[in-house]
């Protein structure tokens, strides 16, 4: 697991470290990790060359250090800096020290064209409110691919916002990301996590220091953890029953993806509740399904998933379904009946357009801040909200945040939301807290996309489907905290 920490919790913990080791002993960690990284990246540190964009924070500093080590090591270290009177004093010294040498704006565009290897040291923790001037000037350079040469972000790129993910004006663009202490929220929640790059981590001993984080990411292991595991004892009933309200005559499709999600997601039983010529099909692909007209006469179960390709007309089966006291998933048609808060378990799974108009703001402005609408949405509807795009971000109404790590753009094809409902509603039936069924269905449904895609390029939600008990078979099979599993190796 990848835990994520605010600037503030950072800080503190960093003055709570610096407090017991020598001046400048911290920026040094980060700097040694920092060098390592750029290292490996360099086709040979001797002859290559490397520019530093230095701000005047202690993020310019580390940059400034940085490019001297590799100055020592026979780069040819040009730096930038971006106010000059204010640079990191020590790291400047450091870098003049080694040979490194002083380049001002007017000839940067050439030095980066030339450029290895850029070292982004603009802005780090610090940063607030996208770049400005000079700053916003190199950044489009970078941005525009004026450099050949692999774009190295200092701790996070410069002008993105540390603790939102949101990127709220010009800001540097990253072929990788070195950062130091702990995950960072703009390093994981788009848009800023795609300007961050491959992100490598950088131990610098904060972690004694820091709390249990609000927002983390999870791994493997973790997933392995939290999915149900039936014991020898277990028969269909104690696996869990699911029940899917779903379909239409017009998307019977979405019944047949959503009851295959949640047939592979464990339950020992899926109830189908849908107008009969959409049961057929339903039965005609999964005979192991039980279906009836509606959620009332279809029989007992242990949750609800409500809402897929449902269309117009359906509001008392819904209303029937969310009023049952059971667990529910609600997504698509779903959401336009929701209570006015929920008293028990609740997940829902809107995209960015339907959280937007759930929330009455323009789509846009949900892309711009998806943790910050996912966490609204949370507190307002008191439900798990998984808002899915991009970064999946999966937010509780108690401030708990799980990202999603394993999205591929392989899911943005019709009907991979239906396969992802039905999964995650089975593992809601299955006993596990709407945030771990859905960030564990969001990760395992990630996984399934990526194995589908290497199949077949671009995958329908059929072969998302088909890919899942593959997944789920691996993820099983992963044992103990930290191990790596095979899908992630890949
Ligand atoms: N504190 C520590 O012990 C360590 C800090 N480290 C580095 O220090 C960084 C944080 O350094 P700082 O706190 O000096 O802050 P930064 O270097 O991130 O920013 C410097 C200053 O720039 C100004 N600024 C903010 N937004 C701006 C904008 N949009 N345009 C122009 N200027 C703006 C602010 O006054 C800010 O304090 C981390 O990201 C990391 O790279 C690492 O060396 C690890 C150790
Ligand atoms: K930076």
């Amino acid at each position: 697991m990848i835990g994520v920490h605010t600037v503030e919790e950072i800080r503190a913990a960093e003055d709570a470290l610096m407090a017991r080791l020598p001046d400048g002993a911290l920026m040094q960690r980060a700097v040694a990790g920092l060098v390592t990284v750029c290292a490996g990246l360099l086709d040979g540190v001797y002859g290559a060359r490397v520019v530093v964009l230095a701000g005047a924070g202690n993020n310019g500093g580390d940059a400034l250090w940085a490019g001297a080590r590799l100055a020592r090591r026979g780069a040819h270290a040009d730096a930038v800096l971006l106010n000059p009177d204010k640079a990191h004093a020590e790291g400047l010294a450091a870098f003049r020290a080694a040979g490194g040498r002083l380049v001002d704006l007017g000839a940067a565009a050439g030095a980066l064209a030339a450029a290895d290897l850029v070292l982004d040291g603009i802005l780090g923790i610090g940063g607030r409110g996208g770049l400005r001037g000079d700053a916003a000037e190199l950044a489009a350079l970078l941005r525009a691919g004026r450099t050949a040469g692999a774009v190295v972000a200092v701790d996070l790129s410069s002008g993105v916002d540390p603790d939102t993910g949101e990127t709220p004006g010009e800001h540097v663009v990253a072929d990788h990301t070195v950062t130091f202490g702990t995950g960072k929220t703009a390093l994981v929640v788009d848009p800023a996590a795609t300007v961050a790059g491959v992100v490598h981590h950088v131990d610098i001993g904060l972690g004694p220091y820091l709390p249990s984080p609000e927002l983390t990411v999870l791994d493997d292991a973790d997933v392995a953890t939290l999915l149900p595991d039936p014991g020898r004892e277990s028969d269909k009933y104690s696996r869990g029953v699911v029940g899917v309200l779903a379909g239409s005559a017009q998307f019977p499709g979405a019944a047949v993806l959503a009851v295959g999600g949640a047939l592979h997601g464990g339950a020992g039983m899926v109830r189908y509740a849908g107008p009969d010529a959409v049961a057929v099909e339903v039965r005609q692909r999964w005979p192991e399904a039980i279906a009836g007209p509606s959620p009332d006469v279809v029989g007992r179960v242990q949750a609800w998933t409500v809402g897929s390709g449902l269309g117009d007309g359906r509001e008392d089966d819904v209303r029937a379904a969310l009023g049952a006291g059971l667990p529910v998933l609600v997504d698509a048609d779903g959401l336009r009946g929701l209570p006015e808060r929920f008293a028990g378990p609740a997940l829902l799974t809107p995209h960015a357009g339907e959280l937007a108009r759930l929330l009455g703001v323009e789509r846009a402005e949900v892309e711009a801040r998806r943790l910050h609408h996912a966490r609204a949405a949370a507190t307002r509807w008191n439900a798990v909200v998984l808002l899915k795009g991009s970064t999946t971000v999966v937010a509780a109404p108690d401030g708990r945040v799980r990202v999603n790590p394993t999205g591929t753009s392989a899911l943005a094809a019709a009907g991979t939301g239906d396969v992802l409902a039905g999964l995650a509603g089975s593992l809601l039936a299955g006993g596990l807290s709407p945030l771990d069924a859905g960030s564990v269905a969001a990760y395992a449904h990630g996984l399934a996309g990526q194995r589908a895609a290497a199949g077949s390029g671009y995958p329908s939600a059929a072969d998302v489907l088909a890919a899942l008990p593959g997944v789920l078979r691996s993820l099983r099979g992963v044992v103990g905290a930290g191990a790596v599993h095979p899908l992630t190796a890949e």
